[in-house]
């Protein structure tokens, strides 16, 4: 068995005049959970829906679980979980229903009531779809990607609607799957979700992959300097440098204990990206 989950060697999408996805490389080890970040438009769900199976590409070379979802099986379906950015319900089945109706789908599915339970909607198990929240049918739709007990999972912009509550359980949920082994894709505009959750991040401007790092990493975040500022008796200062720490020491001693206005900050993984995307337009 490969090691590789996802391999892709330069793709391409073409709308009419439009390079939507235009040379992407990309390898996802199994058992990695990859963030794709970018700006309305950037390509994700085009590259996403490709390597699901659901678009064909214009061009380059693409392996998803040893097979190219370009010439999709039967049994290579049953392996992958997707939770599409839209789905198309049926209103008038009960969440249980519709679970336990895509369950049959597969050959080695998970419980139906446990997975309910695992996206928290338990008590809407007996609700029909057409009255749930936006965030609760979301939830449905995870139930129904998780539910075939995927070895590789796509979620593409799984945590739009939820509340925050729902949210934190969501990626509690995510990281017992990733845990578990199993190989997650998922698009993402929060950058906490990203941060919270990737073990790596790509992000995609203009049909281009313009980074790939652990979100930590991000465009040498890692490695950014910190600035320092305080407000001295000549007004607010503020200096850059590799060892805040020292300075810090150094301020202390100048103003003999508390330094007024002090803080110390590094660039967050939302400055890094909006730079990167910035960049990228
Ligand atoms: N079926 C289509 N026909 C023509 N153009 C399309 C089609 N699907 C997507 N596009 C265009 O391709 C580009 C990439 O779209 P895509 O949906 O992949 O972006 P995205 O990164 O997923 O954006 P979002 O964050 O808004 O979901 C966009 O400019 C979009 O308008």
């Amino acid at each position: 068995m490969d090691e590789t989950a996802v391999r892709v060697r330069g793709l391409r999408k073409r709308y009419g005049d439009l390079d939507a996805v235009n040379g992407v490389d990309l390898d996802i080890p199994r058992g990695e959970v990859f963030a794709l970040l970018g700006p309305n438009g950037a390509g994700k769900s085009t590259t996403v829906e490709i390597l699901e199976g659901h678009r064909r590409r214009t061009g380059g070379e693409v392996s998803v679980l040893d097979l190219d979802p370009g010439r999709p099986t039967r049994g290579w379906r049953a392996r992958i979980g997707i939770v599409p950015q839209t789905s198309n319900e049926q209103p008038q089945l009960s969440v249980r229903e519709m679970v336990r109706h895509f369950a049959g789908y597969y050959p080695a599915p998970r419980d139906p009531d446990e997975v309910i339970e695992a996206v928290g909607l338990t008590g809407k198990a007996d609700a029909r779809l057409s009255v749930l929240s936006g965030g609760q049918r979301r939830r449905v739709d995870v139930a129904l990607g998780i539910v075939g007990d995927p070895e590789l999972l796509f979620l593409d912009e799984p945590t739009t609607g939820f509340d925050p509550d729902a949210r934190r359980r969501f990626w509690q949920l995510i990281k017992g799957l990733a845990g578990g082994g199993t190989t997650i894709l998922l698009t993402t505009h929060y950058l906490d979700e990203a941060e919270a959750l990737a073990d790596r991040v790509g992000v995609i401007a203009g049909g281009r992959l313009v980074e790939v790092a652990p979100p930590g990493d991000l465009g040498g975040r890692a490695t950014a300097k910190a600035r320092v500022r305080w407000t001295g008796p000549e007004g607010p200062q503020s200096l850059e440098t590799d060892s805040p720490t020292q300075v810090v020491a150094e301020l202390g001693h100048r103003f003999d204990g508390e330094v007024p206005g002090l803080t110390v900050t590094r660039p967050t993984l939302e400055d890094t990206y909006l730079s990167m995307i910035g960049a990228g337009r």
